[in-house]
């Protein structure tokens, strides 16, 4: 073999794009990676001049430099990248080396092009994990999950990536991404026929190129549901407990096996997600510890009805809401010889008819109304949007509620217990102590006059 014929077998062997364009702007050699890289052979594209293979876009980008070159007989490197018609996006490395003839003049250009996609596609994954475990300082966003998936499908070339819980045997998408397939978050499938199920009994990160012939896999629910072919998933662990799957598929196989980088990547991906889960769980799990402390605040623990606290909030609230439109009323409630029960049955059956009365009563009232336990056997109830016309029939049937209620004791006796209601509307210039006042000494004339009744407060009281 003569010294030519080994360059030229080496130049050919070489996965470096290598061509060489003469000063009329004509391949006058490429090999087999740089026609390729243009799904042509090198005899298609020899003596052609580079506008017939460049996308005029591509050509106007590298003309200025190809121009220099030619003018000042410089080398160049720099990168790049092209986008195909079919939406594939490769990162070059670009190097121009002048051809200097004898009389100093640049003659040609060689030029040397990697391929450094991959490189730029790991790197694009490394930068999203990093934002999704950066984000999660100031809120879990979800939409940056589905970015982390939407990476590692591209990256991985795959058609689909999900990120899936399982509880009791369920798996449910939590969140997806996919161009190709018909799965949306919030579908629900049965574990065993998924490859979800594969990873859990692995308990690691496991793939395949080709599950026709993975023993794992072929025999699989999943394989002869979706035929998926191409799959990688790992374990999502959150406190020492599986929580779920990391996973990518593809329903063709793929002509390499994963590469150790790639593997890596989705560990790395499956760890942010594991620190975001965690860290949403823990948020939410303090927001319902907080919903519920309130509840407690706010409720009283004989009735379960509002407490002090949360009827003089609502009696608040109903001020603000007044200065913009309608008025309310406001009615204090006192259950009647209250004494004489708890002193005849005991405390225990005292509270029995407090709970039965303030059930008639909460059922008594629209749902926009409310129902509050002031203290001891005292109650309010506040009705929303209501004048003194509007609410002496709901009033009126409260009271009643409660004298229809029965409270059997095991001896079979019966207490009926009866309530006094004192009412008030709202004037433009309350506050809450002087509504309430007003509905206190009405109340205190329901007393006076015979208990078991409805009285208003009268214009003049104050
Ligand atoms: N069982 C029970 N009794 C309570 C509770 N809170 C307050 N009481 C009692 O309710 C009674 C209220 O009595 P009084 O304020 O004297 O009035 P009354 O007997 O209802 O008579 P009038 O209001 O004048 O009709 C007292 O005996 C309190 O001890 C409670 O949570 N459970």
């Amino acid at each position: 073999m003569t010294k030519h014929h080994i360059t030229h077998r080496i130049i050919e062997q070489l996965p470096t794009m290598v061509a060489y364009v003469d000063r009329d702007r004509l391949f006058r050699y490429v090999n087999t990676s740089y026609a390729g890289f243009f799904d042509l052979t090198p005899q298609e594209m020899l003596g052609k001049p580079l506008t017939d293979v460049l996308s005029e876009e591509s050509y106007q980008r590298i003309k200025p430099n190809h121009d220099h070159i030619f003018a000042t007989g410089e080398k160049m490197e720099f990168s790049d990248s092209v986008t195909f018609r079919n939406g594939r996006k490769s990162f070059l490395d670009i190097r121009y080396l002048p051809e200097i003839d004898e009389q100093d003049n640049v003659i040609g250009i060689y030029v040397l092009i990697e391929d450094v996609s991959d490189y730029y596609a790991s790197v694009d994954v490394m930068r999203t994990i990093h934002e999704v475990i950066h984000k999660r300082g100031r809120r879990i966003d979800p939409a940056s999950i589905d970015e982390l998936l939407k990476v590692g499908v591209e990256y991985l070339g795959v058609d689909i990536g999900t990120a899936s819980s399982i509880q009791n045997g369920t798996y449910t998408i939590e969140w997806v991404q996919t161009a190709k397939m018909d799965f949306s978050a919030g579908t629900q499938l049965p574990l065993a026929t998924t490859y979800c199920s594969v990873v859990l009994k692995a308990n690691h990160l496991i793939y395949t190129n080709d599950a026709s012939k993975d023993s794992r896999f072929k025999e699989h629910a999943s394989y002869q549901t979706y035929g998926l072919e191409t799959y990688i998933g790992t374990p999502l662990i959150i406190n020492d407990q599986v929580w779920g799957v990391l996973g990518f598929a593809r329903k063709s196989k793929r002509a390499e096996p994963f590469t150790e980088l790639e593997i890596e990547m989705v560990r790395m991906m499956g760890t942010a997600l594991e620190t975001v889960i965690a860290e949403q769980k823990i948020r939410s799990d303090l927001i319902r510890q907080r919903d519920d402390m309130a509840l407690i605040a706010y409720t009283d623990a004989l009735t379960g009805l509002k407490n002090r606290s949360a009827g003089m909030e609502i009696l608040e609230q109903s001020l603000v809401r007044q200065n913009g439109g309608r008025g309310f009323v406001v009615s204090v409630i006192d259950f009647d010889h209250f004494k004489t029960i708890n002193d005849t049955y005991g405390h225990d059956i005292g509270d029995k008819v407090l709970i039965a009365g303030s059930e008639a009563m909460s059922a008594a009232v629209r749902s926009s109304d409310s129902v509050v336990r002031v203290g001891g056997e005292e109650f309010m109830v506040v009705l929303a949007y209501a004048d003194h016309e509007s609410a002496s029939q709901v009033l009126e049937r409260v009271r009643a509620a409660v004298e229809e209620t029965v409270v059997t004791l095991d001896s079979g006796e019966v207490i009926n217990p009866t309530v006094s209601v004192g009412a008030s509307e709202s004037h433009p210039d309350d506050d809450v102590s002087s509504i309430y006042r007003r509905a206190d000494q009405a109340l205190y004339k329901a007393k006076r006059e015979g208990r078991n009744r409805v009285v208003w407060a009268s214009e003049s009281d104050v």
